[in-house]
């Protein structure tokens, strides 16, 4: 079992992890979940004893790592897949971790193949896509057979069927009672993979639970409903009645009705006595990412901005009229956007939507869940003083892999 308490680690003004506790236990897959800059990696870091605690304490099996009695054969992680000296094969460098943990050199043959790297064992690594530097990751991780496996972001850079073999890979290892703990940025990944879910924001704990516990915690139940597409009419008369009864009625884009605060029988029956017959009527709950992009909503540190597109535009020919913006529509880009001084944001994408580049505001929680602003009810009681972490400066662009156009030819 992993267990931190109190962890906190400060860099000069910065606390990338502040007063975590939690524990890690035998038999189960434990995602660690949080948005970019949170404080996963410098926990793992932790957790392995490459870096000190500023105050706390995190330990494996009741020891800190560094006291952990053979500890290589105890524990192991797959932290950063490009740690490798790219002029050495896959096989002698595991060869090399095996000889320095006292590990048979037999034993790198298995989890070559078990990570499916046995054609290209001879091959040096700087030639090794990123998929396949993970599998070379993983496959050091399982060199010592060890109970307790740390994989940070395991699945970066795998392709769908790479995925799915982890995915297997990680839950095979808890059903035989190891210690598995594995932090991605990827709900629904974790939805798939996980039991059980730690997820920090700014280096807090906000949620410590179950996958089903948070699912049932954080997202809110509703209803959909569907009247005949050819008599509009029912809609309208039901969405009067029903929002007459106290529920809270919203279009779907499919033109269904999304409905809270009013349970399936009472819906029914609302939609009985008003005479309005249904094609549809089921009982949803919100999606885990939903729920978990509303946990972490206010902790988010990297957050994209609309692109302005200043200096790009061209000029209007004489006497043309620019074009009226259809919404929901691409823009053509041939004449100069209203300034948001003038006409708002022409290119504001809508609430809960994403932003161009992927990174945009979480859903603003309109059934029912917690929005912005609200008290999270999972965040530890306020700490008395943390460091009120400031806004890094942009995170600078990651190395580019040794051979992103070299197909996984591993399997
Ligand atoms: N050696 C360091 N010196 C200074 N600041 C650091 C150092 N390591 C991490 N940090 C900062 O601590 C915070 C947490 O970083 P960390 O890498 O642990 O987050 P993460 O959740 O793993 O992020 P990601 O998902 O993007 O990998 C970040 O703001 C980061 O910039």
């Amino acid at each position: 079992m992993i267990e931190a308490v109190g962890l906190t680690k400060r860099y000069g003004d910065k606390t990338a992890v502040y007063n975590l506790s939690f524990q890690v236990r035998p038999g189960a897959v434990t995602g660690f979940l949080g948005p970019n800059g949170s404080g996963k990696s410098t926990t793992m870091r932790m957790i392995l004893g490459l870096d000190n605690p500023t105050a706390g304490q995190v330990t494996i099996g009741g020891y800190p790592y560094p006291k952990l009695p053979n500890a290589p054969r105890q524990v192991g992680a797959l932290l950063d897949a490009k740690a490798v000296h790219g002029g050495r094969s896959a096989r002698s460098h595991l060869l090399c971790l095996a000889q320095l943990s006292g590990i048979p050199a037999r034993r790198v043959d298995e989890v070559l193949g078990v990570v499916g790297l046995q054609e290209v064992a001879r091959k040096r690594s700087k030639g090794f896509s990123l998929g396949m530097g993970q599998r070379l990751g993983i496959a050091a991780a399982l060199l010592g057979d060890p109970q307790v496996l740390l994989f940070d972001e395991p699945v970066n850079g795998l392709d769908p069927e790479g995925i799915l073999w982890v995915r297997n890979l990680m839950k095979a290892l808890a059903a035989e009672g190891r210690t598995v703990f594995v932090s991605s940025h990827l709900m629904s990944e974790m939805a798939l993979t996980a039991d059980h879910l730690i997820v920090i924001g700014r280096g807090q704990l906000l949620a410590d639970m179950s996958v089903t516990d948070f699912i049932s915690a954080n997202s809110a139940d509703f209803a959909r409903v569907r009247t005949p597409d050819t008599e509009p009419q029912l809609r309208e008369k039901l969405t009067s009645a029903l929002t007459e009864a106290g529920g809270h009625v919203l279009p779907e884009q499919d033109g269904a009705l999304r409905i809270t605060g009013l349970p399936l029988p009472r819906i029914s029956d609302i939609a009985h006595d008003a005479d309005v017959r249904l094609w549809e009527l089921s009982p949803h709950q919100a999606s885990l990412e939903e729920a978990y992009m509303r946990m972490t909503q206010g902790a988010v540190d990297y957050r994209s901005t609309i692109d302005q597109k200043s200096g790009l535009m061209q000029p209007l020919p004489p006497g043309a009229q620019p074009p009226m913006p259809v919404p929901g529509q691409g823009q053509p880009d041939w004449y100069a956007p209203p300034s948001p001084q003038e006409g708002g944001q022409p290119f504001a994408m809508p609430q809960g939507q994403p932003g161009p580049y992927g990174a945009g505001q979480p859903p603003a929680g309109p059934y029912g869940a917690p929005g912005a602003g609200q008290p999270n009810p999972y965040a530890q009681p306020a700490p008395a003083a943390p460091q009120a972490p400031a806004a890094p400066p942009a995170p600078p662009a990651p190395a580019a892999p040794a051979d992103l156009t070299k197909p996984e030819d591993a399997r």
